[in-house]
């Protein structure tokens, strides 16, 4: 009795801390001091700004600090200034920010400066691939946080609030400012009046924080819901369907942010299927939602199954109706041409599209870099990208400026992010997933943030108190310990090349399993998969090379991208070589930069992967000393898991390959110990095997 006791006592004891741990994210306040906040108004948005500063004050005690809502030149949006005793802003979500910016910097130590702090895009949103059922699409952090089955699944309750009210203030912290509560696979009820009472909760709650309420809509909705003969966007019937349903929402949501459309791609319907364009289809939309301000998001990940060039799609479709949208229209684009692989080169269509609103799509959510496993800071990834120069403005022209006003005038700047949030405990499936829905929301309130930054301010205030001490907990007193901070800031740097590498080196893309996307799946696709994500459509491989041709006697893909950088990308000998299997199709003995043939690199690019992977571990174990033992286990075992499977994934892709080079692999590296045959029988295609 006495032992189940115990036992029972432990795991309560256990669950809390991971509950405390989890859920707390990057916002750990403890021992807050004394201070008195003055602020002339009140609303709900200021009462949180004042209760925060409450709960989180770091600096002088019994200080008085002054929240002043006034206008200011200097301040764009939801802008401020701080000083030690002051945050000033234009409006209520500006003193907000400027609250959690302040404290932020208490935690970390970094300077208070009276500087104008601006956001670089207005709309900074997630997407939430959430379905009405409560799964989650590519979501590797339990159900959703919006919906579940069930028959009460629409019956809003206090947990339910509680949890929304903790991802408000997430974001708030980090000046996230809008959210898309569902897939962009869009189910059609989720319009319906018992979805919108639903809806209308959550903005309830998410609105005080500061963020707007988006939904995806489902282009079939007037013949589905409506039960029109057609959902054709030039057809009258349609239009007022749709200009009744907005209203109806707002009259949920009177400050409804607008809509969310993925339309003929992927199987979803469209207004492709009516022989109209995607402007006809989105300026429809766009001129329901007008009237109040709403706005769509209409995606540029089109493309249907053909055996041509997939990377070039998008491209393709939108470019010939640039300057054919409404101005309440953003063409949302994913980061790559293809689909959030662990590497790509930035989308052509970044700083092409020129008269028209265009925002970026990255994934937060780690689809292809190991779900909850794998530890990758996925900010260098998208640091590499929004600072690509597109050159189509001359030089500088980078992803990010072709992107927030810089260089187009767009009447509204964006910048989306897949989610990686769910009911898990600690939110994001992994600990340092957090790491990544943090740095998206820096990213997007300042694109030109460095990701050594984003990592420190990160690793400062969730491992606020790491500090070497008898019991291994944190003294929330204590600060953190630089042998903490420096090698684990280094490891969370590396950790996206790793991935690169023991994964997809030199350009390699699009070989995972085939509909898991987690572990290695170069060889095959299940019978009757489309012919684009069948190998070898994406690697190429045969006995005269590997690697897919986007040159001008290829594919001709280089052709989208601005000179020089066609011509950079056409010549394997200038294209750089993270590149070089993404746009040349190149002999197993061509030579490297490092004088190595092409086969040799692969096998040293797979194996450093997999050693810095071990590095990792190290770093981490050292580490335990400074980190509370929960999340230090935690960690540890992910690391474990992704080493083991970086191991497979070197010898997956070097035995299968080796097919086709009939090349030896150099007897410096370790050998692959792993027997392929049994590995591509044991590939389901659903990840789950590795
Ligand atoms: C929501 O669908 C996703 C799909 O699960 C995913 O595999 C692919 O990456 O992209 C699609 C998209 O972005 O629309």
């Amino acid at each position: 009795m006495k032992v189940v006791f115990n036992v029972l006592f432990f795991f309560i004891v256990i669950t809390c801390q991971a509950q405390e741990n989890g859920h707390q994210l990057w916002l750990r306040y403890k021992n807050a001091k004394p201070v008195t906040v003055i602020c002339s108004k009140n609303s709900p948005t200021l009462s949180i700004a004042k209760q925060e500063l409450q709960n989180g004050w770091q600096g002088e005690p019994n200080a008085s600090i002054t929240l002043t809502i006034k206008k200011d030149k200097a301040l764009k949006d939801d802008g401020f200034r701080l000083s030690q005793n002051e945050v000033i802003a234009a409006t209520e979500k500006g003193v907000l920010y400027g609250v959690y910016e302040l404290l932020r910097r208490q935690r970390t130590g970094e300077a208070i400066t009276g500087e104008a702090e601006n956001p670089s895009y207005q709309i900074r949103i997630l997407n939430h691939w959430d379905n009405p059922n409560g799964s989650v699409e590519r979501g590797y952090a339990g159900h959703s946080i919006f919906w579940r089955s069930g028959p009460d699944s629409l019956t809003v309750t206090q947990n339910d609030k509680k949890i929304w009210t903790e991802y408000a203030r997430a974001n708030a912290s980090i000046g996230i400012n809008a959210s898309v509560l569902n897939n962009v696979n869009a189910s059609p009820k989720i319009i319906t009046p018992e979805y919108l009472n639903r809806v209308k909760a959550i903005a309830d709650v998410l609105r005080p924080y500061g963020i707007k309420t988006y939904l995806s809509i489902n282009f079939s909705s007037p013949a589905i819901l409506g039960k029109l003969k057609t959902s054709d966007p030039l057809d009258k019937a349609v239009i007022k369907w749709w200009q009744d349903k907005v209203k109806e929402i707002y009259s949920y949501v009177p400050d409804f942010g607008g809509f969310l459309v993925k339309a003929s791609s992927e199987g979803q319907p469209g207004p492709q299927d009516f022989g109209r364009t995607h402007a006809d289809g989105a300026n429809m939309l766009a001129d329901a939602l007008k009237p109040y301000n709403g706005i769509v998001m209409w995606r540029a990940f089109v493309y249907s199954p053909n055996d041509k060039d997939r990377a070039k799609q998008a491209y393709n479709e939108f470019m010939p109706l640039d300057g054919k949208f409404k101005d309440n229209v953003i063409i949302q684009v994913k980061n790559g041409p293809v689909d959030f692989q662990p590497r790509e080169p930035f989308s052509p269509l970044f700083g092409a599209m020129k008269q028209t609103s265009v925002m970026p799509e990255l994934q937060v959510t780690m689809e292809y870099l190991g779900h909850d496993k794998y530890l990758v800071f996925l900010s260098t990834m998208w640091e590499e990208v929004l600072q690509s120069d597109t050159y189509q403005q001359g030089e500088g022209s980078t992803v990010a400026r072709c992107t927030d006003g810089s260089i187009y005038s767009q009447k509204y700047t964006a910048m989306a992010g897949v989610s990686n949030v769910g009911l898990d405990t600690n939110w994001c499936g992994h600990l340092f997933n957090q790491a990544n829905w943090y740095a998206f929301g820096r990213l997007a309130w300042n694109v030109n943030l460095k990701s050594e930054q984003i990592a420190d301010e990160w690793l400062k205030l969730t491992f606020y108190g790491a500090q070497s001490s008898k019991s291994g907990e944190a003294n929330y007193n204590a600060g953190w310990n630089d042998n903490f901070l420096k090698p684990v800031k280094q490891m969370m740097l590396d950790s996206r090349e790793a991935a690169v590498n023991f994964m997809t080196p030199l350009g390699l893309h699009h070989i995972m399993s085939a509909n898991g996307h987690y572990g290695p799946g170069p060889w095959w696709a299940p019978k009757g998969m489309r012919a684009d994500w069948t190998p070898p459509y994406y690697h190429q491989a045969a006995e005269n090379g590997i690697g897919f041709d986007r040159t001008k006697t290829g594919s001709d893909a280089v052709e989208q991208y601005h000179e020089p950088l066609a011509s950079q990308f056409n010549d394997a000998a200038t294209c750089p070589e993270k590149y070089l299997l993404w746009f040349h199709h190149v002999p197993w003995d061509y030579k490297l930069k490092s004088g190595r043939t092409l086969w040799d690199e692969l096998c040293y690019k797979y194996d450093e992967g997999v050693n810095q992977v071990r590095s990792f571990q190290k770093v981490w174990d050292k580490a335990g000393v400074y980190v509370d033992s929960t999340r230090f286990l935690e960690v540890q075992r992910k690391l474990r898991i992704q080493c083991v499977n970086a191991g497979l994934w070197k010898d997956a892709c070097l035995l299968y390959f080796q097919q086709f080079s009939k090349m030896p692999i150099p007897y410096e590296l370790e050998r692959p110990v792993n027997n392929l045959d049994v590995m591509m029988y044991n590939d389901r295609g659903d990840g789950r095997s590795h």
